[in-house]
């Protein structure tokens, strides 16, 4: 399946599964700009999660902002929502405008190099909803994301995401596909994560 290219964006699954790719959703200098605060002004911890039974520390470092009162469990634990930053909020609004979708929470991934990683997942949570719309934002180093056909765990489709784009994933994607953000073996620079997503309380 050749992703198909419409304009400004990639169409990366289609129809009951969405997924929508911004390749230059911020320009090179805003990118730039996102990262080093990113990268310094935010409380990044290692955090412990269940896997199988076992307590596991992630291989990334997260946060979690969202409005008063959001948390966020996965993989066992429980996220409190820090209060918006200014910038947070400014780059929430201008992705809410492109999804046509509201948002009330954020979860933060940072990647410190090519080893850390995030495995096979859906974002299936409950309070995401039946058929959640989750925008997620890079800066920094160009990774593969790729999704799978969650039954078969066939075809494999990659995505390089790459500093300041945008993947918009909704529809029935949460149900029919995987995805994941496989560690490399050349070990290259950080990348920051934001994942957009609107918890139900
Ligand atoms: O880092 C990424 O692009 C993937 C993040 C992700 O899948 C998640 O936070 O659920
Ligand atoms: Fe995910």
């Amino acid at each position: 399946m050749e992703p198909f290219v419409y304009g400004e964006h990639v169409n990366v699954l289609s129809h009951p599964s969405e997924v929508l790719f911004f390749p230059d959703f911020f320009p090179a200098e805003k990118s730039d700009a996102y990262l080093e605060y990113l990268k310094n002004e935010i409380p990044w911890k290692q955090e412990p999660i269940k896997m199988f039974g076992k307590t596991v520390m992630q291989p990334r470092l997260t946060a979690f902002f969202g409005d008063p009162g959001v948390n966020y469990s996965y993989s066992g634990i429980t996220m409190q929502s820090s209060p918006w930053t200014a910038l947070l909020k400014q780059i929430r609004e201008k992705v809410a405008e492109k999804c046509e979708a509201p948002f009330n929470a954020c979860l933060l991934n940072y990647y410190r190099d090519g080893k850390d990683s995030m495995g096979w997942h859906r974002d299936n949570e409950r309070e995401l909803g039946r058929n959640p719309t989750i925008a997620s934002l890079s800066f920094g180093a160009q990774r593969i994301f790729q999704f799978r056909n969650y039954k078969e765990k066939l075809p494999v489709i990659s995505v390089e995401l790459e500093h300041g784009s945008l993947l918009l994933m909704k529809g029935e994607t949460q149900h029919l596909w995987e995805h994941q953000l496989p560690k490399l073996l050349k070990s290259n620079g950080p990348r920051v994560n934001l994942t957009f997503r609107y918890v139900h309380l």
